[in-house]
This record gives structure tokens, C-alpha cells and sequence, in this order.
């Protein structure tokens, strides 16, 4: 396992679409999964998507747990969410703070949906459909948004 270097905001990968994963027993894959793993825990991080290390693959980690960065963050098992589809997210928004590994040093409030539903494949490849809110919610958004080249930043108004 290997901690990655992380993309910094002005990186091209970061600003485009990721494809999707189509072979998730390549042994590449089940290795990048560790590594971004890793390298979220070594940055006190609560999320990672593949874009921030340099892979142009849509696979997120959303990993909430009261660290320095987020001392209120609510502890949750680490979920790998592989080719992740938001199936519906709510009108209904609350407003919170953001930041990214890409963009150090930089928080901001920005307004998300509080709850979603979202469909993907977990590491062994079953297809899954979960519900979250809260700063969960926020932080699937937040990664979701990398898989489209697109950062926290470019949504603050
Ligand atoms: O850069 C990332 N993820 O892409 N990591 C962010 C994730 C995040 C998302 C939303 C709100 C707070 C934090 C982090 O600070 O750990
Ligand atoms: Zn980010």
C-alpha cells in the first residue's frame, strides 16, 4: 500500500469527466483502492475521489470520522463506491462547510442536497443502493463532483 501524491486544484485531470471502472478483479484496481484509502487516512481526509490521485476512474471514498480537519464529523465505516450513480438527491439543501484535498487551506460554505440515494458497486462488485444525509451526503456530493471535473470551489456563489 502506497500513499499517493494528491492533485492540486490547477491539475487538467481534475477538471474532466472519469470513466467508468469495467474490470474491478484487475488486481490495478483492487491496489488503487488501498492506496486511496491510505492516502485519505495520511491527510486526516473524510473523502477521496480516484481524479484527486491522478486516476481518471470514477471510484469515491467517503470515509467520515472526527479528525483535526472536522472535529464534528460523524464516525462511519469507510465506503468504496465504485461507478457511483446519485439516483435522487432532495430539493431540500442544508448549507455546510467544504473543503478538498486539492485545494489546501481553502474552506468555504456551500449549500447540498441533505439527503440521496445513490447506486454503485463495492470493491467485491455488488451492486448496492444506500441512503445518506447529513455531512455523509455532503461529502458523496463533494466527491461525485470530481468524477465530472468539477471542484467545491466552482459551486461556491
Ligand atoms: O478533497 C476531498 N475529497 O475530494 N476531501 C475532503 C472531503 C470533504 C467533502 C465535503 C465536505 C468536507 C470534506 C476533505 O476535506 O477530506
Ligand atoms: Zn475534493
Amino acid at each position: 500500500t502506497r500513499i499517493l501524491p494528491i492533485a492540486a486544484a490547477d491539475e487538467p485531470i481534475l477538471h474532466q469527466p472519469a470513466r467508468a471502472v469495467t474490470d474491478l478483479s484487475d488486481p490495478a484496481i483492487q491496489r488503487l483502492l488501498d492506496d486511496m484509502l491510505a492516502t485519505l487516512q495520511a491527510a486526516n481526509g473524510v473523502g477521496i475521489a480516484a481524479p484527486q490521485v491522478f486516476a481518471p476512474l470514477r471510484i469515491i471514498i467517503a470515509a467520515s470520522r472526527p479528525n483535526p480537519r472536522y472535529p464534528d464529523a460523524p464516525l462511519m465505516e469507510p465506503v468504496v463506491m465504485v461507478n457511483p450513480q446519485i439516483l435522487w438527491q432532495s430539493a431540500e439543501t442544508c448549507t455546510g462547510w467544504e473543503g478538498c484535498l486539492s485545494v489546501p487551506g481553502l474552506r468555504s460554505p456551500l449549500a447540498r442536497s441533505a439527503r440521496l440515494r445513490v447506486r454503485y458497486l463495492t470493491r467485491r462488485g455488488d451492486s448496492v443502493e444506500a441512503d445518506y444525509e447529513g455531512f455523509i451526503a455532503r461529502i458523496i456530493q463533494h466527491e461525485c463532483d470530481h468524477l465530472d471535473g468539477i471542484l467545491f470551489v466552482e459551486r461556491v456563489e
